[in-house]
């Protein structure tokens, strides 16, 4: 009650709006404008008969004693009290603020702002009346007695050094805020030039060398010339026409130079003649208008000398790295133990088998992994390859061992792979990996530090190029860990301004530490509560929503003429993409979804298509996805989502089918599990130890990045409605209107501009959201038709008009 009270109270209090209608503006424009000119013509005369006129002053005048001044008893009086006794000869600014002011109103000139300009004039005024009553002390007239009276006060003060600095310190005060003239401007104008005088320098220096040229040269030119016309009469029109070309080249080059610039810029039409006479048909060729690429170029140039490139990371620029000892050392710089009798063992055993079966060895070799040995082969000449492979099983129960692989032969090598599990495996901290050379300098878009190899070294690679991975693994056999190593590394290598991620977690376990970081790093749909998704129905939204932000991506990226988000980020920092125009700085977007075979079950094609389209095109406009299921089956991930996912991880699965459906190849169902792992990118697989990284270690690095300053909130995807939920329909209805129709209505009419773009960047919405509330806007009449490319026509001239049209609708 008391609310609704204040409410009424504020209202009936409301102080009255001054308005003109046009009419009036345009009668009051004219009038300042003439005043304006004629105080000038006051003040110029003032000059020259202010000492005539001055017994006159104040005085009544009598017919016959006519002032001299232009504008007679008005002007000299006007003058005398603004020049004389006012500001002396800086009151010749006051005309010209009445004249900017008349014309504003006059022509309804928006760029012009009243306030600046009374506000700036008067301090020029009163600087320069300052200035000159400091330094025209034996000529009143031009500091006034207001000049001299402040200069007396302040000289007691400050004394005649201190008035002398304050003075110009008021004149650099307005050459910087008003002209915006910096140290910079004046050296970047300097150089300029110089560089303009040292450019006419080198032509005329090649002007004068090719003349010199050319006096050389006619002389064997006439020789030709003449040989020519004695041997063929019809050539010799031919040679003249060149002549004429030579004699008159210098002059017609420095005017083809200037008019090659305007030429360019023309579309240009060839027209082919047909050589035959009797075929009057011609060909006209025009090429297409070329692009003025040199002045957006410059203009770009010139935005980047005053502001230096745009930096996405300024908003966050303090924000520092997690550093590396928030991760655990699992190895105590103990590192790989190589054990020699187990390596002897094993080896002994491998030539024993592979004899039995009459298989000879001419060398063998092994590389000790973190987790399995190598032991490379060459057999002897004449035995089949096939022969060893199809022995897999024999050499495993021979060497009473889990997870023996065999390559036969390994690519590029040319000898034979046999992996052996080491007894004693050790752990690959996600510590050691992140912190070595070849992750710290990798120089990818998203590099994923996935663990070390069999010869182990670190394995990084970039999710950008893969571009989307697929992960499976049977439960417990390190797919967790494998999804939180791959948002380490990105965490630990990206600025929450480059990356964020959208996570789908049905377990509603796995990724919930990821929750501290959601204003830097993840991205959700408007109007969520939680960032991290973990019911299925939201998937759905979500994934469309991603679909809705590639499109739009493609459009940007389209409209900034480049092929991917690498270049279009590029141009952006630049400067050559302008925000006015929608062009934002794109961040990578990384969608990681666990236990995919969950959502498949449960929403089956609606999750399918879009996750099939996002594969299938987002690669280029920096959307990746990882998706990772237990159950790797064919219906699972179905034929589309393969061919689209290139770069396939899997752990240890329980049989060689579903190692086949995921790998295209055997394998899979004989690693060890505990993170050991299979990779491909579509062409080798390569065995690897998964790095580990444990919840606590994840609890602390999320706990560092969350504890510093944040974005206001999460990176807001575009709104996605589902069709069912119903279409914006062009009906005038008041009472479906969204809520915020109002304020858009605002935004655009003091913009002029009606466009959906401006109403996403203004209110924050999604894409769907702002071109409903257009269609709404459109349908009130706010706003015109849909024009293509350009922007709607704005019908409401100003926020008055707007207020009454929406009080006369509820009436
Ligand atoms: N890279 C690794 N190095 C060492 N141990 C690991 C590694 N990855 C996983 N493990 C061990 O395996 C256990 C299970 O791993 P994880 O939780 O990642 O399995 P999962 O495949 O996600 O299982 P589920 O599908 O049931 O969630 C971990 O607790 C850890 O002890």
């Amino acid at each position: 009650m008391a609310k609704k009270k204040n409410k009424k109270t504020k209202k009936s209090f409301k102080a009255p709006r001054f308005s003109i209608n046009r009419k009036q503006k345009i009668l009051l424009g004219v009038f300042l404008f003439l005043f304006a000119v004629g105080l000038l013509l006051a003040f110029v005369s003032f000059l020259f008969t202010w000492e005539s006129d001055q017994s006159l002053i104040g005085s009544a005048v009598s017919s016959q004693e006519k002032p001299a001044n232009w504008l007679s008893k008005f002007g000299a009086t006007v003058s005398y009290f603004l020049i004389y006794d006012g500001f002396g000869v800086a009151v010749f600014s006051l005309p010209f603020m009445i004249a900017l002011t008349g014309l504003k109103l006059f022509l309804e000139i928006k760029k012009i702002s009243l306030k600046n300009i009374w506000f700036w004039g008067i301090y020029v005024m009163i600087t320069l009346s300052l200035f000159f009553a400091f330094f025209g002390k034996t000529y009143p007239i031009l500091g006034g007695v207001v000049g001299f009276e402040i200069k007396e006060y302040l000289s007691v003060y400050i004394g005649d050094i201190g008035l002398g600095l304050l003075i110009a310190f008021m004149m650099i005060a307005y050459l910087v805020a008003r002209l915006q003239i910096t140290p910079e401007k004046i050296s970047n104008f300097f150089k300029s030039k110089k560089q303009a005088v040292e450019n006419d320098f080198k032509k005329a220096k090649e002007a004068n060398q090719k003349n010199k040229d050319q006096e050389v040269q006619p002389s064997s030119d006439k020789i030709e010339k003449k040989e020519k016309l004695n041997e063929k009469p019809d050539v010799a029109a031919e040679v003249k026409f060149e002549n004429d070309l030579t004699s008159s080249e210098d002059q017609k080059k420095s005017e083809e130079d200037s008019s090659k610039k305007e030429q360019a810029k023309q579309p240009q039409k060839i027209v082919i003649d047909s050589q035959n006479e009797d075929d009057d048909l011609s060909l006209e060729v025009e090429t297409g208008q070329e692009e003025d690429d040199d002045e957006i170029d410059s203009k770009s140039k010139k935005i980047v000398e005053n502001f230096g490139e745009f930096d996405p990371k300024l908003d966050l620029s303090k924000y520092q790295f997690p550093t590396i000892d928030l991760l655990k050392d699992y190895s105590k710089g103990a590192g790989i133990t190589i054990d020699q009798k187990e390596l002897e063992e094993n080896k002994n055993k491998i030539v024993e088998t592979l004899k039995n079966y009459k298989i000879g060895i001419a060398q063998i070799k092994a590389t000790v992994g973190p987790t399995v040995t190598l032991y490379e082969i060459i057999p002897e000449a004449g035995i089949r390859i096939s022969k060893i492979r199809n022995l897999e099983d024999d050499i495993a129960l021979s060497l009473s061992a889990l997870g023996i692989r065999i390559i036969a032969p390994i690519p590029g090598r040319g000898t034979i792979g046999i992996e052996v599990p080491n007894q004693n495996p050790s752990i690959v901290s996600m510590r050691s990996v992140a912190a070595s050379q070849k992750f710290q300098k990798a120089e990818m878009q998203l590099p994923i530090a996935f663990g070390k190899n069999i010869s182990n070294e670190t394995f990084v690679a970039d999710l950008a190029k893969m571009p989307h991975l697929l992960m499976a693994g049977a439960t417990g056999q390190g797919k967790s860990v494998g999804l939180n190593v791959i948002l380490t590394s990105l965490l630990y290598h990206k600025h929450p301004a480059e990356v964020k991620f959208v996570l789908v977690d049905p377990k509603k376990v796995e990724l919930t530490l990821f929750n501290k970081i959601e204003r830097h790093y993840l991205a959700k749909l408007p109007d969520t509560d939680d960032a991290i998704i973990t019911d299925n129905s939201k998937v759905i939204d979500t994934l469309n929503s991603l679909c809705i932000e590639m499109d739009a991506r493609y459009d940007l990226l389209k409209d900034a003429m480049v092929r991917n988000i690498v270049e279009y980020n590029a141009k952006l920092k630049a400067r050559k993409l302008n925000p006015e125009n929608g062009h934002r700085f794109l961040p990578y977007i990384v969608l990681v979804v666990d236990e995919f075979a969950d959502l498949i079950m449960t929403a089956g094609k609606d999750v399918e298509t879009p996750i099939a389209r996002l594969a299938q095109l987002a690669r280029a406009i920096g959307i990746h996805l990882i998706i990772a299921t237990q159950r790797p089956s064919v219906n699972v991930i179905t034929g589309m989502i393969k061919a689209n996912f290139p770069a396939r991880i899997a752990f240890r699965v329980t049989s060689k089918i579903d190692s086949r459906t995921i790998l295209d190849a055997g394998g899979a169902d004989q690693l060890i599990g505990r993170g050991d792992m299979l990779y491909t990118q579509g062409n080798d697989l390569v065995r690897l130890q998964c790095a580990f990284v444990d919840t606590p270690e994840i609890d602390k690095i999320t706990e560092f990045i969350g504890s510093q300053k944040a974005y206001p909130d999460a990176y807001l995807l575009p709104e996605y409605t589902s069709e069912d939920s119903g279409t914006a329909t062009l009906e005038n209805e008041i009472d479906e209107r969204d809520k915020l129709f109002d304020k858009a209505a605002e935004v655009i009419v003091t913009a002029q501009q009606g466009s959906a773009s401006l109403l996403q960047r203004k209110l924050k919405l999604g894409y769907n959201r702002a071109g409903r509330l257009i269609d709404q806007l459109e349908a009130a009449g706010i706003v015109g038709q849909f024009e293509g490319s350009k922007a709607r026509q704005v019908h409401i001239p100003d926020l008055i008009a707007l207020k009454e049209l929406l009080e006369n609708e509820k009436k």
